[in-house]
């Protein structure tokens, strides 16, 4: 689990001047599109610093709802992180670039540039949300310091913003922000955590795993509600999520991670309905709810690699696959793009005709 400062209970501070670079005052103009390139991430252990994301990159289109799904320290929670640069010590981000329209290159920017760009440019929910906020102030007070804290003018649109988010997704609007965090259940928080991730106007949109505190009923309306605002405002939504369900309810597209890599990413319906990696394939063949049969689920083989036990040599996923050749040990594979859909694997792309390798060659 993931937590970083959610930028509420920040101090107000004084006003600042503008900020080159970043839209102050109104939101970005346009709906913006993520470039990762090669971005590596390490964290410092015991065995020295070893890659948590091993070269990663991925385009995300504007306008999309983009998932990431995998096993438990696959690296989406990094990933994520890696959008807002906010990977904490004893990680950091070691190459590679993470460029934001609007933005730039995420991976320079740093102070109050940066600070800026949180809530304001980029919004986020991290697994942590409920837990980040202020114990000692109410909702309100800690949305009035956010507003402040990003030079917002009007105070008072800000709060009639959040009490009509709040209420869309079930909530009292006026009550949630006379309350304490403690006079919330988890739920309640997660959405006053959702609510403070839209509540700027932030053109991308990032939320590590948002309904893992929910019931399965409150899990599909705050789901449909980060649709319909992701609609309405012309949003870029990054969505992680553990769960194969979530994603093929909500997302446009999916990145399939494993061992700090995107194995797979396409348009969530064609690798949902023709996976081509075959982690993919085991993911979803994992899934009851998406196999249709409960009996006919069968569990993923194995276990995913720690930071210590990725291979070093090969393809990621080899020690649990069911296609393994002798190059997948020696050989990294590298990510083939066509129509679309890129996928990381040497048996995928030994099964594709020959003359389309060729093309691609
Ligand atoms: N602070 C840290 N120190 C050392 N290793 C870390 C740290 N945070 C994450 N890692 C390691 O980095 C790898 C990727 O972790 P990350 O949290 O990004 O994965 P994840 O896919 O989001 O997992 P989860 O779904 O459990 O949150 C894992 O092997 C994890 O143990």
């Amino acid at each position: 689990m993931t937590t970083i400062s959610h930028g509420v209970g920040e101090s107000p501070r004084p006003e600042s001047s503008a900020v080159p670079g970043l839209l102050v005052g109104t939101a970005a103009a346009t709906t913006p599109g993520v470039r990762v390139r090669d971005l590596t991430v390490v964290y410092r252990t015991p065995l020295g610093e070893l890659p948590a994301l091993g070269g990663v990159s991925l385009t995300i289109e504007p306008g999309t709802i983009t998932g990431i799904v995998g096993e438990s320290g696959s690296g989406k929670s990094t990933l994520a992180l890696s959008l807002l640069n906010a990977v904490q010590p004893p990680g950091r981000i070691a190459g590679g670039s993470v460029e934001i329209d609007g933005l730039g290159d995420v991976v320079d920017l740093a102070g109050d540039r940066l600070r800026r760009a949180r809530g304001r440019h980029l919004g986020y929910v991290f697994q942590a949300a409920q837990n980040s906020l202020n114990p000692l102030k109410t909702i309100g007070k800690q949305l009035l310091d956010l507003g402040r804290s990003h030079d917002v003018d009007d105070l008072p649109a800000l709060v009639r913003d959040a009490k009509s988010l709040l209420e869309r997704m079930g909530l009292d609007g006026a009550r949630v922000l006379d309350s304490h965090q403690h006079e919330l259940s988890g739920g309640m928080r997660q959405r006053v955590g959702i609510m403070l991730a839209l509540v700027l106007n932030a053109r991308l949109v990032i939320l590590d795993e948002p309904t893992t505190a929910l019931d399965m009923i409150t899990q599909a309306t705050i789901l449909r509600i980060v649709r319909e605002i992701h609609q309405e405002r012309g949003l870029t939504t990054l969505m992680v999520t553990h769960d194969m369900g979530v994603a093929a309810e909500v997302t446009d597209r999916l990145a399939v991670m494993y061992g700090g890599r995107v194995v797979e990413h396409g348009p969530t319906m064609e690798v949902l309905g023709s996976p081509r990696h075959p982690y993919t394939r085991g993911l979803i063949q994992a899934i009851p709810r998406l196999s249709g049969d409960i009996t006919q689920s069968r569990a993923l083989p194995g276990r995913p690699p720690t930071l210590g036990t990725v291979p070093k040599r090969g393809c990621v996923f080899q020690e649990r696959c069911p296609l393994r050749m002798e190059v997948c040990e020696t050989v990294e594979p590298p990510s083939v793009i066509e129509n679309g859909r890129t996928v990381a694997c040497h048996a995928a792309e030994a099964a594709r005709p020959a003359e389309r390798r060729k093309e691609h060659a």
